[in-house]
């Protein structure tokens, strides 16, 4: 069986690209840019005032001059006024163009103002140019503020709508279907009998993929069926780019999956990675269709453990072990955890060990889990380990 990396490396090499699309700039959390975003001109574009107060020039400023004659007063919006004698000054307001002939900025705080008079009553030292965010210091016309591929969160948003962006083009979300399988499984709505199990994979993973940003999302169940299998696939594969199966996938008589698919086309990159849980997870692609194949082992431990560490996006971050633990098997052990974070920003995580990936009600109270490596059978309290949230 191959290792965990291994399936990183073959899963990554095999994902399709499906595409481009363009979007208006309303926005939608999470997509991925597929074009790189310039600044349609200067940031700012013109000197902004930064502080509601008086503007006036440095040089009167600088001779000594304490009192100014109030000459007018400039709001964000006005169009850019000057101001006419240096020895006056203007009010301005915070996010209005500097007015022509001034360069510095006093806070309403720093001044008393009285019969057209200002005097700047706080007499600390100035610099030229105080309180104003000058023309083009954050960025030039033409400037890529972007990268294509970068993922588009609320600055993001920001910064496109700002340069006036209204399409924007991303990488197309690929259109999903999960479909839970398996005779024992019946509506979460229905009352179970004792052999039956709601099909509650379907739920969980739906979350998931909504947490990280996936939106076409389509949920199905089959039954142990070859034949409703088959003209299942048939048909999906066209309508979905990307089709999640849970359970179906191991030994048994009934796990029709693998077979029905490779008989039906599709490339089987993976079947069986050497973890726990998530053992008999597969891969796969059909070219012909562009469709991928996730199996994810219907143990639902399995199903949520394998969907996170290979096809969510998890950034790596680690957690360190709040006491020790042991795995003996030569497998990559999956160890679901409760995360938690002391005073010197140590992400720690607390063991929740499970008796099989059938028992997801051990998941209660889990943040995620450790991913312990293959090979190593002690794990210390202290040591550090990639940490995978849900
Ligand atoms: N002889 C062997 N038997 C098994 C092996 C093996 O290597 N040799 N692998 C075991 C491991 S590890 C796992 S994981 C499971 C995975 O099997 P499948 O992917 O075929 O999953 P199913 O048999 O369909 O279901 C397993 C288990 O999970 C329950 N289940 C399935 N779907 C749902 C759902 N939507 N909601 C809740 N529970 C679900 C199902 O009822 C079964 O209890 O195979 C082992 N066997
Ligand atoms: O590999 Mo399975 O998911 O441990 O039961
Ligand atoms: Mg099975």
């Amino acid at each position: 069986m191959i290792s965990v990396a291994a399936a990183v490396e073959i899963i990554q090499t095999h994902w399709p690209d499906f595409g481009d699309t363009t979007i208006d700039f309303d926005g939608s959390y999470g997509a991925v840019l597929a074009e790189s975003i310039e600044a349609d001109r200067d940031y700012p574009p013109g000197d902004r005032v930064m502080m509601d107060g008086i503007a006036l020039a440095w040089s009167e400023y600088n001779q000594g001059r304490r009192q100014f004659n109030l000459l007018g007063t400039v709001a964000a919006g006005d169009r850019r006024c000057s101001l006419p004698d240096q020895a006056g000054c203007l009010e301005v307001m915070t996010g209005a163009l500097l007015p022509q002939n001034c360069d510095l900025v006093i806070p309403y705080e720093e001044v008393a103002i009285a019969d057209h008079q200002v005097k700047i009553v706080d007499l600390r030292s100035r610099n030229p140019g105080e309180f104003i965010h000058s023309k083009a210091s954050d960025c030039r016309s033409g400037t890529v503020i972007l990268e294509s591929a970068s993922k588009l969160n609320g600055p993001a948003w920001s910064i496109i709508t700002s340069f006036g962006k209204t399409k924007v083009k991303i990488k197309q979300t690929p259109r999903i279907q999960i479909i839970s399988t398996g005779d024992e499984l019946v509506e979460v709505t229905q009352k179970p009998e004792s052999h039956q199990l709601r099909r509650s994979n379907l739920y969980g993973l739906q979350v998931s993929l909504q947490s990280r940003g996936f939106q076409n999302l389509n949920l199905n169940h089959l039954a142990d069926d070859q034949e409703v299998i088959i003209s299942h696939y048939q048909r999906a594969k066209l309508e979905y780019d990307i089709l999640i199966y849970s359970g179906g996938i191991s030994k048994g008589k009934f796990d029709y999956l693998p077979k029905v698919w490779s008989e039906l086309g599709v490339t089987k990159y993976i079947h069986g990675v050497a973890q726990k849980p998530g053992k008999p997870m597969y891969f796969g692609v059909d070219h012909q269709a562009k469709t991928v194949i996730i199996g994810l082992p219907g143990n639902p431990i399995s199903s949520l453990v394998c969907l996170h560490r290979y096809f969510l996006d998890n950034p790596p971050i680690y957690a360190q072990l709040t006491r020790d633990f042991t795995f003996k098997k030569d497998l990559t052990y999956f160890l679901p955890v409760k995360r938690s974070y002391t005073p010197q920003a140590v992400i720690t995580a607390e063991p929740l060990p499970v008796k099989n990936s059938g028992e997801f009600i051990a998941l209660a109270n889990s943040d995620g889990f450790l991913e312990l490596p293959q090979h190593q059978a002690y794990f210390q309290a202290g040591e550090c380990f990639p940490f995978y949230a849900w």
